[in-house]
């Protein structure tokens, strides 16, 4: 497995030229965009990393599955899906369209921005730093890393810049979606989005969800079951973005990515998979991640489908 996952690194870097990376979020301009680096994390907790698999980047939205892991441990289903839908939207990542076409003003899912916010106002805790840190204990203990923390040059570059999601956050509010201070729950979506990370933790987390949210090699629980099933089935129906569905048919897996161009993928029971290559395709999606997600999956017959 370890050569086949370095030839997949070397023959998908070859596409990374042809991606752009972020630029919307200034600091995320900075990055190497000819990186390339995937890990894969057994059931028995082996790790298997090839290419840049140790460089380090920012969760983005990749973060907004386990803040939805928090929120629904915090106050069950019916609350959190009476605030936020279940619903692919097919359209972009950021869009604000829907909001106020589909009645009620709820957003359509999790895993678009609109939805992550709301889901940010749900998190139980005094104060930012008090969510903050409860989201960050659950992520040290899935990836193991005690010194898991925020990219702080990122988090406030999108502070300073995030007029979209300022809007799809008042929209909320005005539509009684959000019910606390809204530039607080604002602070907290960024902060979480730039929580700090690498491919080969993003395969570790990838692997909890695997296993049914518990460590995969010490079989303890960080999450219930029914979490981790709610999660996974995001991913596969809007982990992607509006390219959710040539995934589920190109590689087959439940996945979710992130802007600065991460993918953490969960092959049920089998093994975890983080990726990261910053050049985005149009859809905000790995380029090249999502190039080799297509080659492993092909070859390692991972489709769940
Ligand atoms: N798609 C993403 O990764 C988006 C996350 C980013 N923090 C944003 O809100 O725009």
């Amino acid at each position: 497995m370890q050569s086949q996952l370095e030839a997949a690194v070397e023959q998908a870097a070859r596409f990374t030229g042809e991606g752009k990376v972020a630029a919307y979020i200034p600091e995320l301009a900075k990055q190497d965009k000819n990186r390339l680096g995937a890990s894969v994390c057994l059931l028995d907790g082996t790790l298997l990393t090839a290419g840049d698999a140790h460089v380090p980047f920012t969760l983005q939205s990749i973060s907004k599955i386990f803040s939805l892991m928090v929120a629904l441990c915090d106050h069950g289903q019916r609350y959190v899906f009476e605030r936020v839908g279940k619903e692919p939207t097919g359209d972009p990542f950021n869009s604000i369209v829907k909001l106020e076409l589909i009645k009620p003003h709820k957003p359509l899912n999790p895993m678009i921005n609109a939805g992550a916010i709301a889901v940010a106002g749900m998190i139980a805790g005094a104060s930012v730093e008090e969510r903050l840190a409860r989201m960050l204990r659950l992520l040290r203990k899935m990836t193991g890393n005690p010194d898991l923390s925020v990219n702080e040059a990122v988090y406030r570059s999108e502070q300073e810049t995030a007029n979209r999601n300022r809007a799809l956050a008042y929209f909320l509010k005005d539509s009684g979606i959000l019910e606390g201070d809204v530039e607080e729950t604002l602070d907290f979506y960024f902060r979480h989005c730039a929580i700090e990370t690498t491919a080969a933790e993003l395969a570790r987390l990838g692997a909890v969800l695997a296993a049914d949210g518990c460590d995969p090699a010490s079989g303890e629980r960080f999450i219930p079951r029914e979490v981790a099933r709610i999660c996974k089935t995001f991913m596969v129906t809007c982990g992607m973005y509006n390219a959710s569905g040539a995934f589920a048919i190109d590689v087959g897996v439940p996945a979710k990515s992130g802007v600065a161009g991460g993918i953490m993928a969960a092959v049920p029971n089998r093994m975890g998979i983080g990726v990261y290559g910053p050049a985005l395709d149009d859809k905000g999606n790995s380029l090249a991640g999502v190039k080799l997600l297509e080659t492993i999956s092909t070859e390692w017959n991972l489709s769940i489908f």
